[in-house]
């Protein structure tokens, strides 16, 4: 796992659209994907500002979300799907149909995550990971306990992550408490896995994912298992880590020609 620790939020959002569009200029129909929550936005704005004035182009890309909301109507402004419709496909000039995201509508909830599974499986596997953290340390929906070899299914939320979430809708009692997400077995398939964090809220689940012990309690630990995992933090989100002085040195000591 590599730490790289910046001084604010613009950084964090700027290195990761760095790897975003080394990506891109080596495959341009790379398969991204797609967090949600308010830690991606950034990086989705930096990118369309690299689309309008370095000709970086999207149009070939493919994306899949995390996560959704169960039982949100399609165009419901929260659904995760017309979010990433909202957020990343139309600033980045992609077709919305080329963004997958897990099916919260479905009759059949089950059938709908393994289609979804199938999907990114047909289409040769995630390139690049997007995530942020939830406070309780979820990736994804993959709220505490869930199993570290799981599959895209449903979860409940915890009352922690619908507090969390209630500013994004009128209220608490508005957030739904089941989601499907993406599991962590399958976020562990992506090839590069890059994790952003940025704010004193996230500061103990960062602690509890880069040096606490490899535990379903904390989902986002998994990522100790991945071979190419990036987290990027700014300082606030970094202030809970005791080697965060090691992790600086090997960033500022780390050869150019490196990337993430
Ligand atoms: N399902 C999403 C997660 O994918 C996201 O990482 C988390 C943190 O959101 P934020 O970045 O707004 O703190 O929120 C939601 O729960």
């Amino acid at each position: 796992m590599e730490v790289v620790i910046l001084p604010d939020q613009d950084k964090v959002a700027a290195a990761a659209a760095d790897a975003v569009e080394a990506l891109l200029r080596a495959a341009p129909d790379a398969v991204l994907g797609l967090a949600t929550g308010s830690s991606p936005l950034p990086v989705y704005g930096e990118l369309a500002r690299r689309r309008a004035g370095q000709g970086l182009d999207f149009a070939r890309v493919r994306g899949f979300g995390l996560d959704e909301y169960v039982g949100l109507p399609a165009g419901h402004p929260q659904s995760y799907a017309e979010v990433l419709r909202r957020e990343f496909a139309v600033p980045l000039g992609i077709d919305p149909g080329r963004i997958r995201v897990p099916d919260g509508t479905a009759a059949d909830l089950p059938a709908a995550c393994r289609d979804f599974e199938q999907a990114i499986h047909d289409s040769g596997g995630v390139d690049l990971q997007l995530l942020g953290v939830g406070t309780d340390g979820h990736i994804g929906f993959n709220e505490p306990a869930s199993s570290l070899m799981s599959r895209t299914r449903i979860k409940t939320l915890t009352e922690q992550t619908r507090r969390d979430n209630a500013r994004f809708f009128a209220g608490l009692p508005e957030v739904p408490h089941h989601v499907v997400t993406q599991g962590l077995g399958t976020i562990l398939e992506a090839r590069h896995v890059v994790l952003l964090a940025t704010g004193a809220q996230k500061a103990q689940a960062v602690h509890d994912l880069v040096e606490g012990p490899l535990a379903a309690i904390c989902p986002a630990s998994v990522l100790q298992l991945h071979p190419h995992a990036t987290v990027l933090l700014d300082e606030a989100a970094a202030s809970g880590l005791a080697l965060a002085d090691y992790y600086r040195q090997t960033y500022e000591t780390k050869p150019s020609w490196q990337g993430l």
